[in-house]
């Protein structure tokens, strides 16, 4: 019988690589929440790809960078401690021509790390050939990467062959997850983060980041197929709040009937959703608040 291999892989790279869009990309279904906007991974979503031959379980890890207050810091404590407990660290950089700090930063974490490191550039489809190799040899002067692989994770363009390379290092072990599972993510979580894609892509530059959103209560109406979820979207300040309803309470519905859309889809039932907007000033850096919306540092 042919062995059975299985392994974690762990994602890194600066806000805005794709990490979210290469995600879904290899699993194949919204698991990763994408935006424009940096920094929109907040919680380490794990994904699960199970074929025939393989289990490949994967962190997508929040963005590296330097950290300008309390959330910041988690979020990099958090990156960094997965790195020696995985099979496989993929980074994932942009092909930009200079080696930007905030690589040159992710690679100094690198330093100690005995996991094998793949390259991936990510976005091809907007350079050309030239100067991807002008990238690869740039990157590969700053650190003994296990392999180099170019991609497009938004066209699709050479995953299958990251792939292959991800299934090399995959030690022989179980299937730690039932087949049709693609994540662990409390259902709860997938909604906040839905919400939050949501409200973060329709309010443009409006709302610089200051904004939480908690799932107050998530039920299944009883005797039917139609599950209630009742949500709050947290601010920063009066005026956020004014703009995240918007006129006539019209922003707040567009961004629940574009949320409920992506849940329903997501959960397989109908969805009524119901949200709330609440000024909580300066969650981001409250130790309260940031445990109050699931990020324990106990957990990292
Ligand atoms: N041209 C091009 N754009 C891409 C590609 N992959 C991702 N993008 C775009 O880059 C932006 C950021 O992608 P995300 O997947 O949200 O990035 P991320 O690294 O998960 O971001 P954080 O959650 O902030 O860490 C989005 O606008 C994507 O559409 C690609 O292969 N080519």
């Amino acid at each position: 019988m042919k062995k059975f291999h299985s392994g974690f892989v762990t994602l890194i790279g600066r806000p805005n690589v794709g990490k979210s869009t290469l995600m879904n990309c290899l699993i194949g279904e919204k698991i990763a929440i994408t935006s424009h906007k940096p920094q929109t991974t907040r919680n380490k979503i794990t994904s699960i790809l199970t074929k025939e031959d393989f289990q490949c379980v994967f962190l997508d890890t929040p963005g590296i960078h330097k950290p300008k207050h309390k959330l910041g810091e988690f979020m990099v404590r958090s990156a960094e401690n997965t790195f020696n407990e995985v099979d496989l660290v993929l980074m994932l950089i942009e092909p930009t021509e200079k080696v930007v700090e905030m690589d040159q930063y992710v690679i100094d974490r690198l330093e100690n790390v005995k996991t094998p490191v793949v390259l991936v550039i990510n976005k091809i489809d907007t350079i050309e050939r030239e100067k991807l190799l002008q990238v690869i040899e740039a990157y590969r002067k700053l650190y003994t990467f296990a392999e180099v692989v170019p991609i497009s994770a938004m066209k699709g363009s050479n995953t299958d062959a990251l792939m292959d390379v991800i299934k090399k290092y995959l030690p022989e072990g179980p299937q730690y997850f039932p087949e049709d599972m693609v994540t662990d993510q409390p259902e709860r979580q997938i909604a906040s983060e839905i919400v939050r894609e949501k409200a973060l892509y329709l309010l443009q530059d409006e709302i610089p980041h200051g904004i939480a959103v908690e799932i107050m209560s998530m039920k299944k109406r009883e005797g039917q197929n139609m599950v209630d979820v009742e949500a709050t979207i947290y601010c920063e300040k009066d005026s956020h709040k004014g703009i995240i309803i918007g006129k006539q309470g019209a922003m707040l519905k567009k961004i629940g009937s574009l949320a409920r859309r992506d849940m329903e889809r997501l959960l397989g039932s109908p969805i009524y959703l119901e949200l709330w907007v609440k000024v909580k000033k300066d969650w981001r850096d409250s130790d309260f608040l940031l445990k109050n919306f699931g990020y324990d540092r106990r957990n990292v």
